[in-house]
């Protein structure tokens, strides 16, 4: 038995937390769990707007009974198919055999392949209305943000954008479900997380989509994930905007590195000491054996300056940091200041791998990469101090 949330009369958020999983799309760590959300409009014709993740379905269908009680749902709006959202579609078809399942027509070949669900499907356009009774519901394509076929649905009464993963958080509702009911900065970083892992790479579909919507009257974003907004709108929209540009909200350098023995951590500590004598003050440090990658973009997304360092590894980066790399070369993540560093002992591959990584992402160098072989000497120790002064001169 659950209390009522409403976001108006007749609208119900009807979502779930999960605290039980531990990586998001088994890839991204989820410390602070994550809520699927999920909405019911009770009108003539009743109205879900996407579902919850499986295994919370026993939680999900006592909320939507204690919404709607016995009756029928009519509509299954159905956003976006991650089975986050979808996963609960064909146990409900199942139990309201007289649902539409609303999609548009990239959704309806997914439902077809994942659910076999062919008879009950209702396709809109983009900008096609569907009436309620007392409400309306239109539709708006947002292909790539972050599926091909996603969308989001706006509700012109109550101006209550049900936006699908866009704006969008990791972190379960703890109590507070809207953004006035709680403390908006412990989410503020999940939210940044969960979008530069899940959604960076479509800065473009996400630009696209902002100046879609612009021209609709916001008062509420319902997303699938995280607090309803109602009071932090403009905030969240121009860090979107942000992101999406991958413009990066401060002037602070993140310096991530990998290190077996110490000698790649070493200059990675001379270059941040140096970087705050010269004026640096946000400065983070992150081994990415010990950091998981997300935490690592997520705060790439947030600072302009990044510095990565390397052993050489069996001719190559170690594996770790070539991870890193490797995710943000293919998410194409633009517009930073960038410096490399790295050590070997016979025939160092570290930063010549790096330097390639800089000519492929088009980032500006602030100054020569370093490659110290053995331990660090006099030479290397100071265009250790010249690197982080080029990048500090940068970011003044
Ligand atoms: C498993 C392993 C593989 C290595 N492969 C190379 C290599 O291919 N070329 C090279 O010059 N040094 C190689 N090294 C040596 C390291 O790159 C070098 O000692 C470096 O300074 C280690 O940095 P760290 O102390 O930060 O771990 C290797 C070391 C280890 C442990």
């Amino acid at each position: 038995m659950f209390q009522e949330v409403k976001l108006t009369d007749h609208i119900y958020y009807v979502g779930v937390n999960d605290r039980r999983t531990a990586l998001f799309e088994n890839l991204w760590p989820l410390e602070r769990g994550v809520a699927y959300n999920s909405y019911i409009i009770d009108d003539e014709k009743v109205t879900l707007i996407d579902t919850v993740e499986i295994g919370y379905i026993d939680k999900f269908l006592s909320k939507i009974r204690a919404a709607i009680g016995d009756k029928p749902i009519d509509y299954l709006i159905i956003n976006h198919m991650e089975p986050d959202h979808a996963g609960s579609v064909k146990i409900l078809s199942e139990l309201y055999p007289d649902m539409k399942l609303v999609g548009n027509k990239k959704t309806r070949p997914m439902v077809e392949g994942f659910f076999g669900i062919t008879d009950k499907f209702k396709e809109v356009g983009e900008g096609d209305s569907l009436v309620l009774g007392h409400h309306q519901l239109q539709f708006f394509m947002v292909p790539m943000v972050h599926w091909p076929e996603t969308m989001v649905t706006y509700n012109p009464e109550h101006k209550i954008l049900f936006s699908a993963d866009a704006f969008g958080s990791f972190g379960t509702l703890d109590g507070g479900i809207f953004d006035d009911e709680l403390d908006i900065e412990y989410f503020i970083d999940e939210m940044r997380r969960y979008y530069s892992n899940i959604v960076g790479k479509y800065g473009n579909p996400v630009q696209k989509a902002l100046s879609k919507l612009s021209g609709l009257e916001i008062k509420t974003i319902a997303a699938t994930h995280g607090p309803i907004l109602r009071e932090n709108i403009e905030r969240i929209v121009t860090l979107y905007d942000k992101w999406s540009k991958y413009e990066a909200e401060e002037n602070g350098v993140v310096i991530a590195y990998a290190s077996m023995y110490g000698h790649t951590e070493e200059m990675a500590e001379v270059i941040a000491r140096e970087l705050a004598l010269n004026g640096v003050k946000q400065i983070r440090i992150y081994d990415v054996s010990k950091t998981h990658a997300s935490y690592i973009i997520s705060d790439i997304f947030k600072y302009k300056g990044v510095i990565l360092g390397s052993p050489t590894y069996s001719n190559e980066l170690h594996p770790n940091m070539e991870s890193l790399v490797n995710k943000l070369e293919n998410m194409g993540v633009k517009n930073h200041l960038l410096g490399t560093f790295g050590s070997f002992t016979w025939s160092g591959a570290a930063v010549k791998r790096l330097d390639t990584f800089a000519e492929k992402m088009g980032w500006e160098v602030v100054g020569e990469s370093v490659e110290e072989k053995h331990a660090l000497k006099d030479e290397k120790y100071n265009a250790c101090l010249n690197l982080a002064r080029g990048m500090a001169g940068k970011l003044s």
